[in-house]
């Protein structure tokens, strides 16, 4: 197997609450360093069925949010109150679920803007946020998912010049595989300076790619590009995106 250069753990949960119970614990365990730190806890959102996991783990712990910051990994550039806008999902769900969340603890991006500058605008205001200490921010927690073509963020295979970029932390996307086309990605210098990143990845069609992807470490995929320089890479999985890869 490939060496890689983070610390990497699988948690594989039997049941749904299981891997809800696991995210919880991973959301405690980051926000408690991160209190040690600093008085914010700065965490990356993805979309898709994260939306509902993330929402179900955050209501069945206790965790006090108030200090937290939320960011989104990827964006689709969609108006803010549209069906496949992140921010919405994740707002929708919120205003209901977790009342205690406000407005004004997500960072979202300006996608009235033009497409190249929406990017570069959101790549500033991560660096306002976390801090210009560093040359590339740090964060304390990346929740990432993966598609079943191995597509992390909004890092797909069939571009693989995304992969290469060294300079910019956010950038546009374009012709995106997967509806809608048009969107913004976190990219890997900013993926793997966080201090834990975590794929939380579910269902049985995606069992063959987790393989290809976390233990054959096959760069076809853009998800295998994620190896946090410093930081943990931690793997969740339900027992039918991990069955390849139980021993
Ligand atoms: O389009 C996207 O897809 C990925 C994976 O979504 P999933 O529903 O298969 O979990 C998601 O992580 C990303 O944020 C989103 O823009």
């Amino acid at each position: 197997m490939p060496d890689r250069k983070c610390s990497f753990k699988i948690s594989l949960a039997e049941s749904e609450d299981k891997l809800i119970e696991t995210v919880s614990n991973l959301l405690r365990r980051c926000s408690e360093q991160a209190k040690d730190r600093k008085a914010t806890f700065s965490i990356g959102l993805s979309g898709g069925s994260l939306v509902q996991l993330l929402t179900k783990a955050l209501r069945k712990s206790t965790l006090d949010t108030s200090n937290w910051e939320f960011f989104f990994c990827d964006e689709r550039y969609v108006a803010d109150d549209h069906s496949d806008s992140t921010f919405c999902a994740y707002r929708t769900e919120w205003l209901s679920q977790l009342p205690s969340i406000l407005d004004s603890q997500f960072v979202k991006a300006d996608t009235t803007k033009l497409l190249e500058e929406c990017a570069a605008d959101y790549e500033a205001r991560v660096k306002v946020k976390l801090g210009n200490s560093h040359s590339v921010p740090q964060f304390d927690l990346l929740l990432l998912g993966m598609g079943p073509d191995g597509h992390t963020c909004s890092l797909f295979p069939e571009q693989p010049a995304t992969l290469e970029e060294t300079s910019r932390l956010v950038i546009p996307i374009r012709n995106s595989p997967k509806p809608p086309p048009e969107r913004i990605t976190f990219t890997l210098p900013l993926i793997n300076n966080a201090r834990d990143v975590a794929f939380v990845v579910t269902g049985a069609s995606k069992s063959d790619v987790v393989k290809r992807v976390f233990v054959d470490q096959d760069k076809q995929f853009p998800a295998a590009w994620v190896d946090p320089t410093n930081g943990q890479l931690t793997l969740i999985v339900d027992a039918g995106a991990g069955s390849q890869i139980i021993s």
